[in-house]
């Protein structure tokens, strides 16, 4: 999807879906899969006597897949093309078994919001998100409350301020908007708070607009 294509709070209605649907495709189900194989080794007994055949079954399904994978160069210049912009990111790619994923609405005042739980596999102090991957959150739906004004940069500048541990196993509501754009500049800035609305992480970032190049 290119820029020009991207909805705008300008031009589409409030409640907009800017991610990509989670669909029953056979790769969205197969990620699903691998994100619950993630969590599962996680949380599976240190000791469980079977784990040397779990090695060996899963080193066959990435063989297997492997196998069926075009060279990465061609990968990388149809995962760029049409939806595939959304499919593929760490934050809310369905495709992505790194990403949560968080599924992102805008808004009619041109803020973008989602409400996503993080589990294990995301966890920083006990119990509590990593900071890096707040800010990965933070960072992309940044991006996207870019995308959802009408512009689109690279990010310069992220300031992360950690308020309060941001507890795994709760919905989180992560929200973004544009403040002020100056030139190349786009400032934003976002928070993640708890279904109460404490806020736990808050950011300040700068955006300047330039466009990468795509592969062809
Ligand atoms: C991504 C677009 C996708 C669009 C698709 C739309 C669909 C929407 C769907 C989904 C959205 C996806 C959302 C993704 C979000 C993720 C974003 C990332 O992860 S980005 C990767 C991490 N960031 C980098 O790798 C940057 C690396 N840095 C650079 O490439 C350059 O330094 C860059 C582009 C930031 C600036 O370089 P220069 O050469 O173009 O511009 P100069 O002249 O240096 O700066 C312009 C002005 O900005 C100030 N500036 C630059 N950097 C600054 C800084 N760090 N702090 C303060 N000011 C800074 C400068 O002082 C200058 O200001 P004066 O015009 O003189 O007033």
């Amino acid at each position: 999807m290119e820029l020009g294509t991207h909805p705008t709070f300008r031009d589409s209605a409030d409640g907009t879906v800017l991610t990509s649907a989670r669909a029953g495709d056979p790769i969205d189900r197969a990620t699903d899969a691998a994100r619950r194989v993630v969590d599962a080794l996680l949380r599976t007994d240190r000791t469980n006597a079977n784990l040397e055949r779990v090695t060996e079954e899963l080193d066959g399904i990435a063989e297997h897949l492997e196998e069926h994978a075009p060279a990465v160069a061609e990968r990388l210049i149809d995962m760029w093309s049409g939806e595939g912009v959304t499919r593929h990111d760490p934050v809310t790619g369905p495709e992505n078994a790194i990403a949560p994923p968080l599924v992102l609405e805008g808004r009619g005042d041109g803020t973008v919001c989602g409400t996503v739980t993080l589990t294990m596999a995301y966890q920083g102090p006990p119990g509590h998100v990593h900071g890096g991957v707040s800010a990965l959150l933070l960072d992309h739906v940044l991006g996207v409350a870019n995308a959802w004004y009408g512009r689109s940069g690279m990010t310069a500048q992220l300031s992360t301020r950690y308020h309060r541990p941001t507890p795994l196993f709760e919905p989180l509501t992560i929200s973004g908007r544009v403040a002020s754009v100056d030139g190349r500049k786009i400032h934003a800035e976002g928070d993640i708070r708890t279904a109460d609305g404490q806020v736990c992480v808050s950011v300040e970032g700068l955006f300047i607009d330039k466009t990468v190049p795509r592969p062809r």
